[in-house]
Parts: C-alpha cells; structure tokens; sequence
C-alpha cells in the first residue's frame, strides 16, 4: 500500500494541505515538498488547496477485443490496490474503482441500444449510436471535481440500465472505442494511448477467446470482424493519429511467412514534445539501435528476440520508436533487458520485471504486448506526479502574486 505524507498547515481562516506522492520519491521531489512545506506556512490563506486534487484524464482508445481490459489491470496495478466494480452497484456495470483510479467504459454513452443499432442498421462504432454530448459533459465535470450520474451499457442484456454514481477520482481513464473522436472530449485528456492491433492479429486473439471462451464458430468471427471493417476504418482506426503513445502489434518478421499469430512484433510509438512524458529510449537516446539480446544473459528459444529503437515520424509528428520481436522463454531474465532502457520512470531498478513477474499469467506477458503496456503504465504514474507537483507549483505561485 503507498504511503503519502501530507503536510498541514493552519492559518487564521483556512486549514491547508499539501500531500507528496505515494513512495519512495526523489530527492527533486523532496526538496520541492520542503520548500513547499515552507511557503504554505507562510502563506496559507492566499493558496487555493484543491489544485493537486483535480482530476488527470487519461484515454484509452482499442477496437473490441483488443486487450484494453488487460491494459486496464497492468495500469491499475502500477498505483496499487486492486480495481473492483462500485460496491453495491449494478453487477454488469462496466466501471472499475481502485484508491487511485477509475476506468470508465465509453461504450456506457451508446444512445442506441442493441435493438436500437439493429433497427437503424448502424453498428457501435459507428459515431451515430453513441452520445458524445454527454461524454464531454461527465468527462468535464469529472474532471473538475464534480460527481456524476454516467449512463450503463449493459453487455448481456444490451440494454441502456440505470445510471450509477461516479466520483472524481484522482486518475480517470476513458477507456473505448472513441476516446479521441470527439474533438471536445479529446482536447480534455492529459494522456492518450491507442492499441492498435493488426487485422492478422486481432483475427488470431478473437478466435482463441470468442471459439475457445464464447462458443462462437470461426465463420462468425469473420463475419462480425468484416461487418465491423468500414467503421473500425472510418471511425476509430483515425484516433491513433492523436494519441501520445501508440502500441502497434503485428506478426513477427523473425518467422518467414508467419501465419500463426502467436510470436509478435510490437512497437511502442512515442511522441517526442508532449508534456510531462520522456520517451523511453534503448542505449543512447535518439540513435538507431538494433539489439539481439539473446546469449549468456537472456535465453531464448526459436525464432529468438529482436529489439530496435530509432527516431521516426508518424502522421508527421516526431516520435521515438522502440520495437520489440519475439517472445521471452523466462521472465526473470528481463531485468537484463530493463536495465539496458532508459527514462523507464521506475521508482527501483528492477520494478518493471517485478511488474511483469507480478501478472505473468496475464495475455502477452512474454512478449512485446505486456512489456510496452507495463512501461506505458510506469510513464502515466509519472506524469500523473508531475502533473500534481506542476499544479500545486503553480497554485503557490498565483498564492506569491
Ligand atoms: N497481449 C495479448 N496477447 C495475446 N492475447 C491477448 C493479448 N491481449 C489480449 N489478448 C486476447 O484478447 C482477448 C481480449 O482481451 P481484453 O479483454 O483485454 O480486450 P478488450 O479490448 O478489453 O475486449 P472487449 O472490449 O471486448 O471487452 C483476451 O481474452 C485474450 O484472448
Ligand atoms: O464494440 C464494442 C465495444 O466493446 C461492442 O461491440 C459494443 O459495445 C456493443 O456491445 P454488445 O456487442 O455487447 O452489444
């Protein structure tokens, strides 16, 4: 469990506070909060305490089935404590509440129901049968500090249920298929994140979970990945043009002609410039690296591990690529490739191996997938602390003037 100290200071008229973030921090962050402690003695009344409290927006956007809810777990676990859904609440919501986080599903602002979409013959992605109005609406309130009373998509039913009660977490993530669709709701995320899973790949993960786990017939996979084509097209695939990190997966290029689907090629795009967010680099930032670890320190069987890193430009943005083909034979061994990154924002060394360790059963945990997701979710705990001590940096500025 984290621990944060908070600092209270009372003055003739106010009570104010000031919290560090969970442990261990650094010495910046150390020297700030003392001279923080400082000035608010001095200047307590003038100070505006809620500008650490304010909500920070993340977005996750992902076509079905393409591993949000395994990101949701990787992230959640990052700050701690585990995410349920709200106590007592309607028991096929889709909302996940931890200490620090909430996760709200986007599909919760489908306007049309399942009968809805099939009478209209439009499908869920398809912007129509969705309610951007009030996503930017709860979004925003969230965000500054208000309760709301956010609709539910109910997933076995498909029917529109009751709302529940959602409060202003410290971390909301928007999670869906149209986070950055709506150009309002978009310019409201402080972090955006885009999955993007090949056609090939995303055919081979919905067989095995919908045959394997649904009882669906491989004729039907295909069926509703092509019906939902021109929309995945038109509609969602577009946001990854937006977002600050994007996890691309694809068939592996060790395995000439692979059609299995099984051993990966994934790439974790950076935009280079965003605020709050160092790209994680391989080696020597902003060369072009190509590294086989694979040897006395990392074992690895067939087709064997390939890692490259570079500078790039993606829908023109600056960005810095790191690639990672093939998967690892033991978990462990990944603290060799851990300590050859850099600005991974781990707070001990070794803390994304334990990370992985931690959840090895989950999807992808030996390759690229749980690797890339495990980094993202380190990099949004960081920004999420620079985020506050900016914040709260520039309340006691406003406080001086
Ligand atoms: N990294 C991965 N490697 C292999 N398979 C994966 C990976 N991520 C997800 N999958 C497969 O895809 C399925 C869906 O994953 P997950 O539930 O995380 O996706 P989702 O986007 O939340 O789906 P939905 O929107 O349909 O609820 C998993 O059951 C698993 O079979
Ligand atoms: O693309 C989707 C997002 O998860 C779903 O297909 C959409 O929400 C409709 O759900 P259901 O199939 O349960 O009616």
């Amino acid at each position: 469990m984290a621990v944060s100290t908070v600092y209270t200071v009372q003055s003739l008229n106010s009570t104010c506070s000031i919290s560090t973030p969970s442990k261990p921090f650094s010495q910046k962050h150390i020297l700030f909060f003392t001279t923080t402690k400082r000035a608010l003695t001095r200047s307590c009344r003038q100070i505006s305490c809620s500008a650490e409290d304010k909500t920070v927006v993340i977005g996750l956007a992902a076509d079905s089935g393409c591993g949000k809810s395994t990101f949701m777990r990787r992230l959640t676990s990052v700050f701690g404590g585990a995410a349920e859904p709200p106590r007592g609440g309607n028991p096929d919501s889709n909302t996940l509440i931890s200490d620090t986080t909430t996760v709200i599903c986007l599909d919760d602002y489908h306007s049309l129901d399942r009968t809805g979409r099939k009478e209209k013959g439009v499908t869920a992605l398809d912007p129509k049968a969705n309610d951007f109005d009030l996503m930017y609406e709860q979004v925003k309130a969230l965000k500054d500090g208000a309760a709301v009373d956010k609709p539910i998509y109910n997933h076995v039913s498909g029917l529109l249920d009751p709302p529940e009660l959602i409060k202003p977490p410290k971390i909301l993530v928007i999670e869906g298929l149209h986070p950055m669709y709506d150009e309002r709701v978009r310019h409201l995320l402080d972090f955006s994140i885009y999955l993007d899973i090949s056609n090939e790949v995303k055919f081979a993960w919905k067989i095995q979970r919908d045959m394997a786990e649904r009882g669906h017939s491989l004729e039907s996979i295909k069926a509703s990945i092509e019906a939902r084509k021109p929309d995945f097209d038109a509609y969602i695939d577009p946001q990854k043009q937006y977002a600050d990190a994007v996890i691309e997966v694809l068939p592996t290029q060790l395995i000439p002609d692979d059609n299995e689907g099984k051993v990966l090629r994934v790439r974790l795009i950076m935009k280079e410039g965003v605020k709050f967010f160092n790209p994680v680099y391989l080696f020597d930032e902003g060369s072009t690296i190509e590294w086989i670890p694979c040897g006395r320190k990392l074992t690895c069987s067939y087709p064997g591990i390939k890692f490259s890193y570079g500078p790039d430009t993606y829908y023109g943005h600056e960005v810095s690529v790191l690639e990672m083909d093939g998967q690892f034979d033991r978990l462990d061994e990944l603290i060799y490739v851990e300590s050859h990154l850099s600005n991974l924002s781990t707070k001990f060394y070794g803390e994304v191996t334990q990370q992985m360790l931690k959840h090895s059963d989950f999807p992808g945990s030996n390759n690229g997938t749980g690797l890339f997701q495990t980094i993202v979710g380190l990099k949004i705990r960081d920004l999420f602390e620079q985020i506050v001590v900016s914040r709260t940096a520039a309340a006691l500025e406003a406080a001086k003037a």
